[in-house]
Order: C-alpha cells, then sequence, then structure tokens
C-alpha cells in the first residue's frame, strides 16, 4: 500500500455461530477525519463487527480494504488499527505509567486533563476503580499512533462529566484518524457522527438518513 492509510473498508463480513447467523454481508467504511457511528440492539452483533474488522472472528467470509487494497489480519499492521474491547485488557499488575510506555502515549499530554491519570500514574490497574480503569484504557486506545481506531462502549462506566471529556478527545483525535464508535449512549454517537450505521438483527448494517425518527421508526428509541 502506497502512501497514508485514508479509508478502511470492511465488506461482506459472513459470521454465525452454528445456526445463529450474526452477520450477513455486512459493509462499513471508515475514513481518518471521520467518526462514524455504530449502534444496534443488545445481541445484535456489534462487538462481532468490530472484533472482524480487526480480524480476530472466524469469520466466513470478509474483506478488508485499506485505500482499496486487501488485507488479511488489520490487527498485525503496525499502525494501523486499534481496538478498544467491551472488557478490561491490560494485565492487572501493569502500572498507568508502563501501559502508556508500552502504548507509545504520553502520559504528560493527557495528566492535565485528566487529572486521575496524573495521579495514580504510578498504581497498577488492579487496584483502580472500573470507571478509572475505563478511562485509561480508552485513552490508551484512542490515542496511540494508529490511523483507525474501533471503540466498544466507551462511555460505560465513566460519570457525566468524563463522558463529556472523552468526546472532546474524541473529536481531536478523529481530526488525524478515522474512528468507529459503537455505544448505547445514543446521544453522544449522533452528536459526535458524521455518519451513522445500524446493525439489523438479521445482521445487516444500513446507513441512516434522518438517525434519530430511524431509530424510533426500527424500535431501538421510543417514539
Ligand atoms: N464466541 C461466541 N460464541 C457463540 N456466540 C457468540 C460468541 N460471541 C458472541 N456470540 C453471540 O453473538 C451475538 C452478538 O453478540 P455481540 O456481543 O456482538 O452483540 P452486541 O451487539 O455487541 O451486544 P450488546 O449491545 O449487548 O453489547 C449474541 O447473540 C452473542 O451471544
Amino acid at each position: 500500500m502506497n502512501g497514508l492509510p485514508t479509508t478502511l473498508e470492511a465488506d461482506g463480513i459472513w459470521l454465525q455461530f452454528g445456526e445463529q447467523k450474526i452477520l450477513q454481508s455486512v459493509y462499513v467504511k471508515l475514513q481518518t477525519g471521520r467518526i462514524t457511528g455504530l449502534l444496534g440492539r443488545n445481541g445484535s452483533g456489534k462487538s462481532c463487527l468490530l472484533k472482524s474488522i480487526m480480524g480476530l472472528m472466524p469469520t466466513e467470509w470478509q474483506s478488508v480494504r485499506v485505500n482499496g487494497h486487501y488485507i488479511g489480519k488489520p490487527y498485525q499492521q503496525p499502525g494501523l488499527i486499534r481496538y478498544l474491547p467491551q472488557h478490561p485488557f491490560v494485565p492487572p499488575s501493569l502500572t498507568i505509567q508502563a501501559a502508556f510506555d508500552w502504548y507509545g502515549v504520553d502520559i504528560r499530554e493527557l495528566a492535565e486533563e485528566y487529572r486521575a491519570i496524573g495521579q495514580f500514574k504510578n498504581q497498577p490497574f488492579g487496584k483502580l476503580s472500573g470507571g478509572e480503569k475505563r478511562l485509561a484504557e480508552i485513552l490508551l486506545i484512542l490515542k496511540s499512533d494508529a490511523a483507525f481506531v474501533l471503540l466498544d462502549e466507551p462511555f460505560s462506566h465513566l460519570m457525566p462529566v468524563q463522558v463529556e471529556q472523552l468526546q472532546k478527545t474524541i473529536r481531536q483525535e478523529s481530526q488525524r484518524k478515522g474512528i468507529l464508535l459503537s455505544d448505547h449512549l445514543y446521544r453522544s454517537v449522533l452528536d459526535l457522527s458524521d455518519s451513522i450505521y445500524f446493525l439489523h438483527s438479521g445482521g445487516r448494517t444500513i446507513r441512516l438518513t434522518s438517525p434519530e425518527q430511524n431509530l424510533k421508526d426500527m424500535g431501538y428509541l421510543n417514539s
């Protein structure tokens, strides 16, 4: 691939577990400089889709292309893509400082805005509260040097003031990255996103044209 990655397209993703069809020919497109939202009911397959894009799921078929070039295992490409899973992923014995060093993120840049990060930098992850841990993990992924970032429920466990701060950081980082944002805090997803996909329980994505109305029509929001 020549030049900097600017577009990532995941196409024709098919995934099933036994008889249960999860994803059926799903398509999503990410672009650097843009935030793409992903919404869908509980269990519709959003987390599976994010893992599939990374190359971490045993899909029946899928094609991930960066600037039009097929990439077999996106997660193996240095500087291409990072993924925030729903569940904690940093080993509990690692300190915040050590984790940030490992991901190549300068903790000093964040410590002023996110006081807790600076304050607890010598604490191991295992001793942090659920919200503190989540915040540190989101920032690790979001600030690391990658062209694309996939965020699975970044706002869960965070108090409102941190959600607001994080929205600001997501906007800042989107100036140089393509971000896929999936969260049930739909208002934040709608406010931040340049375009929004809805994953139907049948396993297909549609792009929302009038997000709020579409979400009501599909029963994701009360009308
Ligand atoms: N490893 C697995 N083996 C079997 N079934 C799985 C596996 N992983 C996920 N599933 C099933 O796939 C479906 C989609 O799960 P997924 O976690 O992707 O949903 P989701 O849209 O992220 O849900 P939520 O909004 O509740 O987080 C669920 O029915 C789940 O039980």
